[in-house]
């Protein structure tokens, strides 16, 4: 018998299993569906283009896109110890403080407002660069600046200023328009996962019982109060209770599913698929909200990039720089530039946030350029209106889930999008590129009216791997957590991960969603 049962070893769990077994009378146990971090990739910062699409992903694409030509789309999620956290593109972000505002005043989300939550930001890290008062040194969360950036990375800084957006060494600071460098959740060279930064001490606690290689299959609730979980353990059905409370951090996919699994959800739609109703809350699976991202491609006229290290002798040069004097590419998560910018005058706040890659076809789905050298530029509209959702296409556990994130379903989406592309261009179009860019690879010349500009969105959009809000906080009859995180209907249990979120918040989504771990961490202890 556990005090608490936490489910999923992602960013979120990572954090709740540290913090819960902080107190030595709880016992706690952490259980994950995938494998260890044992895969050296995870931990080698460049790791992060060749995971994607691979073994520690759960292998998910959408449903057919009607508003993207039908395609069923790839769509990455962590399915190893430390979630996506292990496997994403380390790029440390906090979003823009009016979004949590936005929660506490127009989304229900009382005591979620940045004043609230600044300080769990804060708690959470540790970065080699910035301090006080808006960041944090000492935590567990390694966050660091870029070690030895690419030239191609330099030069669109360069290139963004000439463009009109101002250089800002801290998108996490005062302001979070302008562009420059991201810093990234690395620490001495090394990704920083939440399992990495949360677990690696918190393991050898008697307290803490971490199972990976387990997937949960059913919540077990009693005269409505989570009291456990169903789990298949070496081919056999088991049970596993909790005294305390039951904590779903399967993330955006995987905690409104394993809710529908079951019976928490739409009464109708359970029915339909002969689950039994446990409590109808039709808001699980619903209001999934994700960055639609686009690329640019470009060819360079040199080897410039980080193409080049995939021939195995520049390889070679780069683990050797690596492993003597942890400099060079492989230190590099090759997401280094970014901005955030206004391509809507009206936008209080930045409503585009560009990533600039040193290098071409880095992350799967996304071609290289023939010649082998080549710079990719995304970006995405930060605050999309579209709204999809996540339901069960069968009662199976072990069947993947129907993921329908309903891209472009509302047109200012494509309206920003296109005006995304066209404030990319301009930079790519600036002086400190005319040296190196022998030319635009995709979408290419030929492609520049916006009718041309929408058509390339929907055959090569993409997710920028942020899905949130399929389990989200509030009062209204669409929310399925209170403010407390504490699932409407059911005692003990709670959601505690990036589906809580009412809406996108204005940035990549890893710091935000340790930043919910840490306060939630906080909320279950008080109530103890
Ligand atoms: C490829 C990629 C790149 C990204 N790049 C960035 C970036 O650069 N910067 C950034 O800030 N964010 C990035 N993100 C997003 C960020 O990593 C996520 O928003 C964040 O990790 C979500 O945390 P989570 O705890 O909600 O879910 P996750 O971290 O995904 O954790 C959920 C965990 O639950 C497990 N699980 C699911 N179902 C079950 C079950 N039934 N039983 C047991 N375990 C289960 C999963 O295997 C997984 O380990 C990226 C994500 C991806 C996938």
């Amino acid at each position: 018998m556990y005090d608490y049962i936490v489910i999923g070893g992602g960013s979120a769990g990572s954090v709740l299993a540290a913090r819960l077994s902080e107190q030595q009378a709880c016992r706690v146990l952490l259980v994950e569906a995938g494998p260890r971090d044992t895969n050296p990739y995870i931990h080698l910062p460049v790791g992060f283009s060749k995971m994607t699409g691979g073994p520690l992903t759960w292998g998910f694409h959408t449903a057919a896109q009607p508003h993207m030509n039908q395609r069923e789309m790839l769509f990455a999620q962590g399915r190893v110890l430390g979630g996506s956290s292990s496997i994403n593109a380390e790029v440390f972000t906090r979003g823009n403080p009016a979004d949590y505002d936005r929660w506490a005043t127009q989304e229900g989300c009382e005591g979620w407002s940045f004043a609230d939550i600044q300080r769990y930001f804060i708690k959470a890290e540790d970065n080699d660069t910035f301090s006080a008062p808006w960041h944090g040194n000492g935590g567990p969360l390694g966050v660091s600046s870029p070690i030895t950036p690419n030239l191609m990375s330099k030069t669109f800084a360069k290139a963004c200023q000439q463009a009109g957006l101002p250089y800002n060494p801290d998108f996490n600071g005062e302001k979070q328009a302008g562009s420059g460098l991201y810093q990234t959740t690395t620490r001495h060279a090394r990704r920083c996962s939440a399992a990495v930064g949360y677990l690696k001490d918190a393991r050898k606690r008697k307290n803490l019982t971490i199972i990976t290689g387990c997937q949960i299959v059913r919540l077990l609730v009693e005269n409505q109060r989570a009291v456990g979980v169903e789990v298949v353990r070496n081919g056999q059905l088991q049970q596993l209770r909790a005294s305390g409370e039951v904590i779903v951090s399967a993330g955006a996919i995987g905690s409104p599913k394993l809710l529908l699994l079951s019976g928490i959800g739409p009464a109708d739609s359970l029915r339909k698929l002969g689950i039994p109703v446990v409590a109808d809350l039709p808001g699980v699976g619903q209001n999934l909200q994700d960055h639609l991202g686009v690329d640019l491609i470009y060819e360079l006229r040199q080897p410039l990039s980080y193409d080049k290290y995939k021939q195995p002798h520049w390889m070679l040069w780069a683990g050797l720089e690596y492993l003597l004097f942890r400099k060079g590419p492989v230190c590099s998560n090759i997401v280094e530039g970014g901005a955030f910018w206004s391509v809507d005058p009206q936008s209080a706040t930045p409503d585009t946030q560009i990533h600039f890659l040193a290098g071409a076809g880095v992350e799967a789905g996304i071609p290289p350029v023939k010649s082998g050298s080549g710079v990719t530029i995304n970006s995405y509209f930060l605050r999309p209106h579209s709204r999809g959702s996540v339901s069960l296409r069968t009662a199976n556990a072990a069947d993947a889930p129907l993921i329908n994130p309903n891209y472009l379903a509302d047109p200012r989406d494509l309206k920003m999008t296109v005006a995304g592309i066209k404030l990319m261009r301009e930079i790519m179009a600036q002086s400190a590129f005319a040296p190196y860019l022998r030319r635009e690879h995709m979408p290419g010349d030929s492609v520049q009216n916006d009718a041309a500009l929408e058509d390339y969105i929907r055959q090569f959009g993409r997710t920028c791997y942020h899905p949130v809000g399929t389990c989200k906080m509030g009062g209204d009859p669409q929310a399925v957590v209170d403010t407390a995180l504490r699932v409407h209907g059911i005692a003990g249990l709670r959601v505690v991960d990036s589906s809580v979120m009412p809406s996108l918040v204005s940035s990549n989504t890893n710091a935000p969603t340790i930043m919910i771990a840490e306060k939630a961490s906080d909320l279950i202890i008080a109530a103890r």
